[in-house]
Order: structure tokens, then sequence, then C-alpha cells
């Protein structure tokens, strides 16, 4: 039997993953993600009743990281057309590391799918091409669609990922030798740090990804995207927005979702709600350790794998 969604069931499930944290690793090749304290741990969900519901350090600000890669789509989707799109970057899920260089040269320099480094990196050269100002549009949609007008990029974590750019450079570069990439490849780097560095909370994410449960419309019910956009972004999400993990996720958690490196994870009950989730330690694939295990147990209990 499905149980009712409330504070004290997150804090529950809060409590019951918590002997997790030290199982995991935070991420260091960051250099100013690596001083994260591992224990902290919170979760915030809007739900489309207009109910809004938080435990444990869901008011606590934290890189959201890769999970920057859904915005960065979406502001594309409402810039160009999808025979723009996707002829530049696939649907399919990698099974490959986020970071990893060795398809892309097998398959021609087109990225599997946005949600990897290399798709989130042509992503942000469509924009570049398109947006006069890339970083300053980016903060604009997210705060428009969080409803809070401070959120803003964490300028020490950009720099740090700067200064340890080689691998996402030469992912560009690479992408660049397959004619695949149009704009300097610094300067497209520099906005797809920025984009990473983002600085939010669990309520802040909850609120700010509602649009995905929502058929587009976000909690302040401006349209984003159509529902059809929407349905395609929680399909790819459902196939690669946990990385490798995917298919693990699917199992056991059964939800749209995408992670960063910083320890947060939004996940989607499609037409109902919008989850985020933050613990920084992660596992072997670069995905929340303790974040999918609190997934996991609201998705059991609440009965909402939409699977
Ligand atoms: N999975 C992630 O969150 C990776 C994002 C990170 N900024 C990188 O480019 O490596």
């Amino acid at each position: 039997m499905a149980e009712e969604l409330c504070d004290d069931l997150l804090d529950e499930i809060l409590g019951s993953v918590r002997p997790l944290i030290g199982k995991g690793k935070v991420a260091d090749y960051i250099p100013a993600l690596a001083g994260v304290a591992p224990e902290h741990l919170g979760m915030a969900i809007c739900s489309s009743d207009g109910q809004r519901y938080q435990a444990g350090d869901a008011g606590m600000r934290f890189s959201i990281q890769s999970i920057s890669k859904v915005l960065s789509l979406s502001l594309a989707l409402t810039r160009y057309q999808d025979s723009e799109i996707w002829p530049r970057v696939g649907k399919e899920p990698s099974g490959q590391p986020f970071n990893s260089l060795l398809q892309l040269e097998l398959e021609q320099g087109k990225p599997r799918n946005p949600f990897i480094n290399a798709g989130a990196l042509v992503v942000c050269d469509m924009l570049e091409t398109r947006l006069a100002a890339p970083r300053q549009r980016m903060l604009e949609m997210v705060r428009a669609l969080s409803g809070v007008s401070d959120i803003d990029y964490d300028r020490r974590v950009a720099r740090s990922e700067f200064e340890h750019s080689a691998r996402n450079a030469a992912i560009a570069w690479l992408m660049k030798s397959f004619d695949n990439f149009n704009n300097d490849v610094e300067t497209v780097l520099q906005t797809y740090f920025h984009y990473c560095s983002l600085s939010m909370s669990c309520v802040e994410l909850a609120r700010c990804f509602f649009y995905l449960a929502n058929h587009g419309r976000s909690a302040g019910n401006e349209t984003l995207l159509s529902s059809r956009q929407t349905r395609q972004i929680n399909a790819l999400l459902i196939t690669s927005g946990m990385y490798d993990g995917a298919g693990e996720f699917a199992w056991r958690v059964g939800m749209p979702a995408k992670s960063g490196v910083g320890g947060g994870i939004v996940a989607i009950v499609p037409g109902e709600l919008s989850i985020a989730v933050w613990s920084p330690e992660l596992d072997s694939s670069g995905n929340s350790l303790a974040g999918i295990a609190a997934l996991e147990m609201l998705s059991e209990r609440l009965g909402r794998s939409i699977f």
C-alpha cells in the first residue's frame, strides 16, 4: 500500500540512509569540490498539488554540476529546431564514464547523448552561437524557474574546474577535429564550467525542475517547453541521466533523473513530483550513493516507480 507524502516520511528516509555515509567518495578531481563535508544530507519535493516537502540539509546550497546539463539542453530546445540539435548529439545511453573520450573517437565526434560531458559541451557550443550572453541568460532562466533571485555561479568552483580542464578540453578539441564544434574552445569551456558551478539547494532545485513534472510549465506557471519536449527530456533522463549507472537506477528507483558530481540528484515523477536529494559521497559511476538509496526508499514507499 503506497504511503502519503509528508516531511516526516522524508526525515525517516534520510535517517535510514545516513549509515551509508562513509561508503562512497566525495569527488576530488575538482579541487574546489574535494573540501565539501561528506555528512550533508538533504531532500526536497515539489508536488503538482502545490505542496512542498523538505528534510535535513534541504536549504543548503551545493554545486549542481552535471544537473545543469538538463538546463542547458532545455535552453537549447527553446532556441533550436530538433533538426539542428540531434544530428550533432545522439539520444542513446553511452555505457561509458561521463568524461570518456573513447566512444567519441570511434563515433566521429558525435556524443551519444546530451548528458555526458561531450554532449553537454556540444549543447553549450550551440548556445554560444545563438545567445548574446549565454551565462547571463542561464542565470535568468534558473532564477525565474526557481523563483529565487540570488542564485548564482560559484566562481571559485568554475575557476578550479578551468584550471583542471585537460580532459574536457580534449573532448572539445576532438569534436572540433570532426567539425562538431564551432566556437572558441576556451570560451565554451568557461560557459560549461560556469553552468556546472551553479550553487543551489535541494529546495531550489526541486522548484527549478518542476517543469519536467508539469508538462513543461514552471512552478510559477510559465511555459518553458511543450509537453512533447518535456516527455522527450524525461525519456533521455531514464536512459542516460545517471551515466553508466542508468540501468541499475531504473531497476532500483524507476524515475527519470539527473545526477551531478557535487552529490545532487534531481528525479521526476512525470505529471506529479520533482524531487531533489543531496549527499556528497559518490559511487563508482559518479552518482550520489546515499542519494540513490534515499530515492529508492521514496519510490518504494510511495509506489512511484514509473514502471
Ligand atoms: N558528472 C558531473 O557532474 C561532471 C561535471 C564536471 N563539471 C565535469 O565536467 O567533469
